[in-house]
């Protein structure tokens, strides 16, 4: 904000012992005339920031109705279809309803054709939202060959063994299943702590089966506006038909499909309508051909029972953290790459990390080089790690406790 300008300097009364008094009568005059001018002066610009001061304070007001309207009312998406000069026409998405209406000023000299828009229940425009692809594509990772290979997970194989027999083997040899006459799973849950390997796990066997990996993080489809995240769910499956084979990643899947809570507040209201609109995807999965659709959580416990269902997420695997074989391959394979002096004991360093995820021992190994680099070294040493260690608890202790509880 800008500052209001500097007052004008106080006039200030000289008077001169050497004057006679009709001099000093005529320098006072002269000061009342300047003090009267000055007063008059100020009380202008007073009037003026006090008119200010009225304008702006109606525009909080008018800031506080609209923020009050956006918090409180569900908003509905529509886009815009034309600007006239008695309002704006605009089409709601979901039923395609024409209707003419509203927008603020100040929205209005933003508006265009094709602009994508939430309105509330009196269909007022209240908000300019962002380009709908954008918004799509920044909710989804598709990677069309990620470059995860089961070599690159460690510690947990028999996990590895039942993902491949749940999602790649009806993926490479679906006949093998009708000619045994089962059904192959229809969606497999992973559930552990956080940071042990379940995105890598999804990632590799997509790859492995030369399928498309679709990713979907459960928290981008719990959305704001009506709608939205059911859509982007019949999205998802819509372009996992189009590139099948596919493999779908739902992450945080918990985001979605808790358990129903008793608040009936419109946002949980929202919430379920998302998790119905994935369970009728995945009821009418058979007909879509070549895809398999995984999904993870760290909440396992906040599941509803209706996303486990058969026929729904009805293989579940437990991904937990490492034993201290599982740290040890972990640890290899995050030092392969690095130059690890010769005589570093990577099982007397694993034997050390009791309650650290993948996740953690991939940065120990990052912090570990950082240490050897500092010191000007080319090879990383035994003691880099135990350093890096030292440095990770200390960073991590409250942090991990919180994690840990989550789970
Ligand atoms: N079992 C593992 N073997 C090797 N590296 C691992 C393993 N688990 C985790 N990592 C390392 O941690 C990173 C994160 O793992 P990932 O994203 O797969 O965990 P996540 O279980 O999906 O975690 P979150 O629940 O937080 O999404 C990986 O990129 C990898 O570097």
């Amino acid at each position: 904000m800008s500052h209001s300008p500097s007052l004008p300097d106080r006039p200030r009364l000289e008077l001169d012992p050497e004057m006679s008094e009709a001099e000093r009568l005529e320098a006072i005059r002269q000061h009342y005339r300047r003090i009267v001018h000055m007063n008059e002066e100020l009380s202008d610009r007073l009037d003026d920031v006090q008119g200010r001061r009225g304008d702006l304070k109606s525009e909080v007001d008018q800031l506080k109705r609209e923020n009050e309207t956006l918090k409180t009312s569900s908003l509905y998406i529509a886009s815009v279809e034309e600007i006239t000069e008695d309002g704006v026409v605009i089409k709601q998405h979901g039923n395609n309803q024409e209707v003419l209406t509203q927008a603020s000023t100040r929205l209005e000299a933003d508006l265009r054709p094709g602009d994508r828009v939430a309105i509330n229940d009196s269909f007022a425009v209240q908000q300019v939202l962002d380009d709908e692809t954008d918004s799509r594509a920044q909710a989804m990772e598709v990677a069309e060959s990620p470059d995860v290979v089961y070599d690159d997970i460690g510690g947990i194989d028999e996990q590895i063994r039942e993902v491949r027999e749940a999602v790649e083997d009806p993926l490479e040899n679906p006949e093998q299943f009708e000619t045994v006459g089962v059904e192959p799973p229809s969606g497999v849950l992973l559930h552990g702590p956080p940071g042990t390997g379940k995105t890598m796990l999804a990632k590799a066997v997509a790859n492995e089966s030369d399928a498309t990996f679709i990713k979907m993080a459960g928290s981008e489809l719990v959305r704001k506006f009506i709608g939205e995240g059911s859509r982007l769910v019949r999205d998802l499956f819509e372009l996992a038909a189009e590139r099948e084979p596919a493999v779908i990643f739902i992450d945080e899947i918990d985001a979605v499909a808790s358990k129903r809570t008793d608040s009936k507040t419109s946002g949980d209201a929202e919430v379920q309508r998302t998790m119905m609109q994935l369970l009728s995807e995945m009821d009418g999965f058979d007909e879509r051909g070549e895809i398999r659709i995984m999904a993870a959580t760290n909440r396992f416990d906040m599941l509803d029972e209706a996303i486990l269902r058969p026929g729904r997420f009805d293989r579940l695997i437990e991904v937990p953290e490492p034993g201290p074989e599982g740290r040890e391959r972990i640890l290899e394979i995050h030092t392969q790459e690095m130059n690890v002096a010769a005589d570093v004991d990577v099982g007397v360093v694993a034997r050390e990390l009791d309650g650290y995820s993948g996740a953690d021992i991939a940065s120990l190994a990052t912090e570990a080089g950082m240490f050897a680099i500092r010191d000007g070294r080319t090879e990383v040493i035994q003691s880099d790690f135990e350093r890096a260690r030292e440095k990770l608890q200390d960073a991590d202790k409250t942090e991990d406790r919180v994690i840990n509880y989550q789970y």
